[in-house]
């Protein structure tokens, strides 16, 4: 059987972060919204046992046993007592270590074929088994834009109207942040400190208090990150501010019009050669999965919706 979903980016539109926990992950307080791009994922379940296989073309660095999709098959095997071949392809296009998701998507699309395959209907159980490979993991298996509490496990949706966007993605892997890097930063930029106000709960969706607590600490490790906030702006952005643990930044816009108006505008002369320009929109639902089975397995429905 041949199963297969795009895997969207994600921003977050707020990120507010507790202290650090006793297991060393913090409590946050996110609006985290899906794109309307991101990578292609197709999963393929052998009819007998085998093994767990993921192929990234272009990106040999992340083909294998190691790769957060690839992860995710295993500790679904695990969790559901499945010993069939799994064969993992990905058509990366969200950008790597990015603040966007992208690992974190691939594993998600992945359960989500896994779920079709294998008919698993206990969300809990595959929010579960999708948490033990990331914290973003579960948002990426909800229906759509969403509130998210604890590591990022606790949904709740949110009627978010689409916003167009434009996201700046420096390649420099000098300017790469991992999340656990990004975190650590806060804690210690928060040492000695006032004790920081309760996260709160969610509110309204406001552009006006869209904001990312790890933004501050990451531009003073990365002052290069901060021209490009200004630079959104100054091209008509609302509001400009990191996604996630970034380094990418992006900028909210009137209208679909204006966000590619913007990024046609932003030039190799004001951010440099590897910064990437992407006009995006968020989207209400996260995309579906579509399965194939071989014409002998097939029942009449050779192509069905979930
Ligand atoms: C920055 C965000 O992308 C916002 O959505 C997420 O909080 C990070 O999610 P992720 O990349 O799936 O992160 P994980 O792989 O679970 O964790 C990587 C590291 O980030 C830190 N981490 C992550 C999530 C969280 N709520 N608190 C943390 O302190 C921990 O040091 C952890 O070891
Ligand atoms: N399928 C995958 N796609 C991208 N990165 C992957 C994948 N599998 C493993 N990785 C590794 O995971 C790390 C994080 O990559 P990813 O692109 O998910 O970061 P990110 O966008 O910053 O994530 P987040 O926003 O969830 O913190 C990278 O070091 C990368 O090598």
């Amino acid at each position: 059987m041949r199963l297969a979903t795009l895997a969207p980016a994600k921003v977050n539109l707020v990120l507010r972060v507790g202290p650090a926990r006793a297991d060393g992950y913090h409590d946050i307080l996110s609006l985290m919204v899906p794109l309307d791009f991101g990578d292609g994922v197709e999963v393929r379940v052998s009819a007998g046992k085998g093994k767990v296989t993921c192929r990234v073309p272009g990106h040999p660095d992340l083909d294998g046993p190691g790769n957060l999709a690839a992860r995710a098959a295993e500790a679904f095997r695990a969790r559901f007592g499945v010993d069939r071949g799994i064969a993992i392809r990905i058509e990366k296009r969200t950008p790597v270590t990015a603040g966007l998701g992208g690992g974190s998507s691939d594993a998600a699309a992945v359960l989500r074929c896994l779920a079709r395959a294998f008919r698993i209907r206990d969300a809990a159980a595959l929010a579960e088994v999708g948490l033990s490979v990331g914290s973003d993991v579960p948002f990426f298996l909800g229906p759509g834009p969403a509130w998210a509490t604890g590591r990022g496990e606790r949904l709740r949706p949110a009627d978010v109207a689409p916003q167009d966007v434009v996201l700046l993605y420096p390649e420099d892997p000098a300017l790469a942040i991992r999340a656990g890097d990004a975190y650590r930063w806060l804690d210690a930029s928060r040492r000695g400190a006032p004790t920081p106000p309760p996260l709160g709960r969610p509110r309204g969706i406001r552009a006006g208090s869209f904001r990312n607590d790890l933004q501050e600490p990451c531009l003073a490790e990365r002052p290069a990150l901060s021209p490009l906030l200004g630079l959104l702006v100054g091209r008509g952005a609302t509001k400009a501010i990191m996604s996630g643990s970034g380094p990418t930044v992006f900028g909210l816009f009137s209208s679909r019009g204006a966000a590619r108006r913007a990024a046609a505008a932003v030039t190799k002369e004001d951010v440099g050669p590897r910064v990437r320009v992407i006009a995006a929109r968020t989207v209400r639902r996260q995309p579906r999965v579509t399965s194939w089975r071989s014409p002998r397995s097939a029942s009449s429905r050779s192509t069905r919706r979930s």
